[in-house]
């Protein structure tokens, strides 16, 4: 199958329990839950996302023909010197529409780590090494375990606690940027020292103005 990707990008992982550690990214273009038009955000099933999925015209991004084009074209972006690291981040938009056992495999072959950025509204393929599901209310949650539940916070409609009990290692909050990002922040922290169980996520890639 063909895979359409608005970019590939070596950065740190900014988010989430790998914070910090290199990786490529590689971002599927295309979302099931908006357009990606700001015309139709209003009407979206999800309102609030930080990210350009559309089209095929960023850095690294393209038409892929097949799973080893868009290996080799990850795998081109990893420092040479290491081999023992390799981590690709696929996201998108909502990667788990494109991302199929063909790839992960490709992927494995050259010898990534593979995590996902997923709305969890799409059931995972098998080989998954770090899945990140962030559900998003109006979404059907149908991924319902994974490594990390990574919610982003808050969102009227999801309570953190309805989430709690689901197949998760580790349960992050997110601020949700925006307008009110400042007011978020300090709620997210409040949640998470009355419920340890979950952490605070921050977009340390916006901190330090890497992509
Ligand atoms: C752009 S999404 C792409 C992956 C997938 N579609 C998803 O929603 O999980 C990547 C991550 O950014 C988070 N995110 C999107 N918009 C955000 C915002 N305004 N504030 C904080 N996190 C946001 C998402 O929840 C998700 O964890
Ligand atoms: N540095 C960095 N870390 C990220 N973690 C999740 C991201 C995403 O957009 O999926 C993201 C991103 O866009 N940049
Ligand atoms: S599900 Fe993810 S990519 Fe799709 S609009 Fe929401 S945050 Fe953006
Ligand atoms: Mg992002």
């Amino acid at each position: 199958m063909t895979y359409s990707v608005k970019e590939v990008f070596l950065t740190l992982q900014g988010e989430g329990g790998q914070a910090g550690r290199a990786a490529i990214f590689c971002r599927f273009t295309g979302c099931n839950l908006w357009s990606g038009r700001e015309a139709d955000r209003a009407t979206a099933i999800c309102q609030f996302c930080d990210t350009d999925f559309i089209g095929t015209d960023g850095d690294g991004g393209g038409k892929f023909p097949t799973a080893d084009d868009l290996a080799a074209h990850i795998n081109a972006l990893w420092p040479q010197s290491d081999i023992d690291h390799k981590l690709v981040v696929f996201t998108g938009g909502e990667p788990l529409l494109q991302l199929d056992d063909t790839l992960i495999q490709a992927m494995h072959q050259a010898g990534f780590k593979i995590a996902v950025e997923s709305n969890g509204t799409v059931q995972a393929p098998e080989g998954i090494d770090w899945l990140c599901i962030s559900p998003k209310a109006g979404g059907e949650l149908v991924q319902t375990q994974g490594t990390e539940l990574k919610l982003v916070y808050p969102q009227s409609g999801i309570d953190p606690a309805s989430l709690e009990t689901l197949d998760f290692q580790q349960f992050w909050l997110q601020p949700m940027d925006g307008p009110n990002q400042a007011d978020n922040l300090q709620a997210a922290i409040r949640y998470c020292l009355k419920h340890p169980k979950w952490g605070l996520s921050l977009q340390t890639h916006k901190l330090t103005g890497i992509p």
